[in-house]
């Protein structure tokens, strides 16, 4: 799949989503500045315009970059810090883009995160409640 990618920061952890990624998509790096309302922006945006498949947004808590992706209609941007967390973005909320904390997860936790979050369906059952978002 093509995932738009950005983040605010660098560190182990972005690191170490990103080599993730890497493994089985290919990776886009969006946006253009290092301020995190542009750079959520962007990916939802990508993820929005159908440039991407879905969005990975990385900032210190995660929190900016879900509310700005969040800003873009059609992006249902997800904050999670655990598997079940990210499991229930995408089976309930069918969750297209992915906010993650650069600076409280370590790098295995953001790992395990995004690849649940990746490799889980949405529930049909829940798209009638998917609707009423737009
Ligand atoms: O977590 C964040 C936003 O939710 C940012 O990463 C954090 O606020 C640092 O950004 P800046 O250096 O621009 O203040």
């Amino acid at each position: 799949m093509r995932i738009a990618f950005a983040a605010d920061d660098e560190n182990e952890t972005t690191r170490a989503v990103v080599a993730f990624l890497e493994q089985d998509h290919e990776v886009v790096r969006v946006g253009r500045s290092d301020a995190w309302p542009e750079l959520g922006a962007a990916v939802g945006r990508a993820v929005a315009g159908g440039d991407a498949d879905f969005g990975v947004a990385m900032c210190w808590t995660g929190t900016g970059m879900s509310i700005a992706a969040n800003k873009v209609p059609g992006v249902r941007a997800a904050l999670a810090w655990e598997a079940w967390i990210a499991e229930g973005a995408r089976k309930w909320n069918d969750a297209n883009v992915l906010a993650l904390s650069l600076k409280r997860l370590a790098p295995a936790v953001a790992v395990e995160v995004t690849r649940t979050f990746l490799s889980t369906d949405a529930d049909p059952d829940e798209a009638a409640n998917i609707a009423l978002l737009d």
